[in-house]
C-alpha cells in the first residue's frame, strides 16, 4: 500500500531561467517598458503564464490577471451600474405632520480593465482568445489611441485616459479550437507576438526538479519517456502531454513515496493516470489497450540514469 506523506521538500515556485528564456524576458521587458503589448502564444504547458507573471512582478507595478471568457463582457471590463442606493428619511415628530425624504442614486462599480488603465497596472490577459471579439476590440483603442472609451456607461466623460505605466501582456495557444475565437488583424497588428515552445529534456528536467524537489537524474528520467511520446503525438500534429504532466508524475510519486523507476508497477499506474487521456487526445489510435501498452513501455524506460 502507497501512503501519502507531507512534502519532504521544499519547492520553487519561480520561473527557471534557462539561458534562452533571459533572453527572451530582457528583450520582452524593453517592448513593454517602450509601451508595447507582448504576446506570448504556443502549446499548453511552455510556460507563457509564468513567463508573463515573472515579467509582470519584474515591472514592479501592480499586477491584474484577467482570463480570456466568452462570458467577458464590457460591463466586466469597465464597469456598469449594479444596483441602486436608497436613502429614506422619515420625519413624523409631530404626530399631525408627516415629512418623507427619498434618495436614490445608482451604484457604479469600476471594472477592471478600467482600474487598470486608470492606475497604471500590469495586466495579464491569459487565454485572451476564448473571450469574444467583439469584447476584446476595446484593446484596440486602449494601444492605438491611448483612451479607453466608456461607451453604454452613462459616465460624464467619453473615455478615460491611459496611464501611461499601464501595459498588456497577451497569452493564447494557437492548437486550441474548442471555446476559442480567430482574433481580428487589426489586434494582432499591434501585438509583439512570441512563438513560445517546448525546450529541451535537461531544462525541462531542471524545471521539473525545481518545482518537485525530485533529484534532476529522476527528473530527467521523467521527461524524457514524456518527451517521446509528446514526439509521437507530434507525428500526428498534435500536442501531447506537457510540462505539466512530467511535473504532476514527478510531484506525485514524491509525495506518495512511489519509486521513480519504470519498472515499479505504482509507478507505471501513476504513468497511466497522469498520460492516458492527453495521448488519447493526440494520437489516431483509439484502442486503449494499444494505447495503455505504448504509455507503459515507454514508461518502463524511465530509469534514472
Ligand atoms: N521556465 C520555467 N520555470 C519554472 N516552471 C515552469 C517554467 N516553464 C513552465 N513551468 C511550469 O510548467 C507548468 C505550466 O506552465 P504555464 O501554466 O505557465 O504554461 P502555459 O503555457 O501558460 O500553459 P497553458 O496554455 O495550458 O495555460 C507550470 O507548473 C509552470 O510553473
Amino acid at each position: 500500500m502507497t501512503v501519502l506523506t507531507e512534502n519532504k521538500n521544499k519547492v520553487n515556485s519561480d520561473l527557471l531561467q534557462h539561458d534562452g528564456i533571459k533572453n527572451l524576458i530582457s528583450r520582452s521587458l524593453n517592448y513593454l517598458s517602450a509601451g508595447y503589448p507582448v504576446h506570448f502564444t504556443g502549446p499548453p504547458g511552455v510556460g507563457k503564464t509564468t513567463l508573463a507573471l515573472l515579467l509582470a512582478k519584474k515591472r514592479k507595478r501592480p499586477v491584474m490577471l484577467m482570463h480570456g471568457n466568452r462570458e467577458l463582457s464590457n460591463a466586466d471590463l469597465i464597469g456598469a451600474y449594479t444596483g441602486y442606493t436608497t436613502q429614506k428619511v422619515v420625519d413624523n415628530f409631530i404626530r399631525s405632520v408627516y415629512k418623507k425624504e427619498e434618495n436614490v442614486t445608482e451604484t457604479w462599480n469600476n471594472g477592471r480593465l478600467l482600474d487598470a488603465v486608470k492606475n497604471g497596472y500590469t495586466l495579464i490577459y491569459d487565454e485572451f482568445t476564448r473571450s469574444e471579439p467583439s469584447t476584446n476590440n476595446i484593446f484596440l483603442s486602449i494601444l492605438e489611441e491611448g483612451i479607453l472609451p466608456l461607451y453604454g456607461t452613462k459616465q460624464k466623460d467619453p473615455f478615460m485616459k491611459v496611464h501611461p505605466k499601464f501595459t498588456v501582456i497577451f497569452t493564447s495557444n494557437p492548437s486550441e479550437y474548442a471555446g476559442v475565437y480567430e482574433t481580428q488583424d487589426a489586434l494582432l497588428d499591434r501585438l509583439i507576438t512570441i512563438p513560445l515552445d517546448y525546450t529541451d529534456k535537461d531544462t525541462e528536467a531542471a524545471i521539473v526538479s525545481s518545482k518537485t524537489g525530485v533529484d534532476s537524474n529522476q527528473a530527467k528520467a521523467i521527461t524524457s519517456f514524456v518527451a517521446a511520446l509528446r514526439e509521437k503525438c507530434s507525428e500526428n500534429s498534435n500536442n501531447g502531454p506537457s510540462l505539466r504532466a512530467s511535473i504532476m508524475i514527478a510531484k506525485l510519486a514524491n509525495e506518495a513515496d512511489i519509486p521513480i523507476n519504470g519498472k515499479d508497477e505504482d509507478f507505471q499506474r501513476l504513468c497511466l493516470d497522469i498520460l492516458f487521456a492527453p495521448v488519447a487526445k493526440c494520437m489516431d489510435e483509439k484502442d486503449s489497450s494499444k494505447l495503455r501498452e505504448l504509455i507503459i513501455s515507454e514508461c518502463k524506460k524511465a530509469v534514472k540514469e
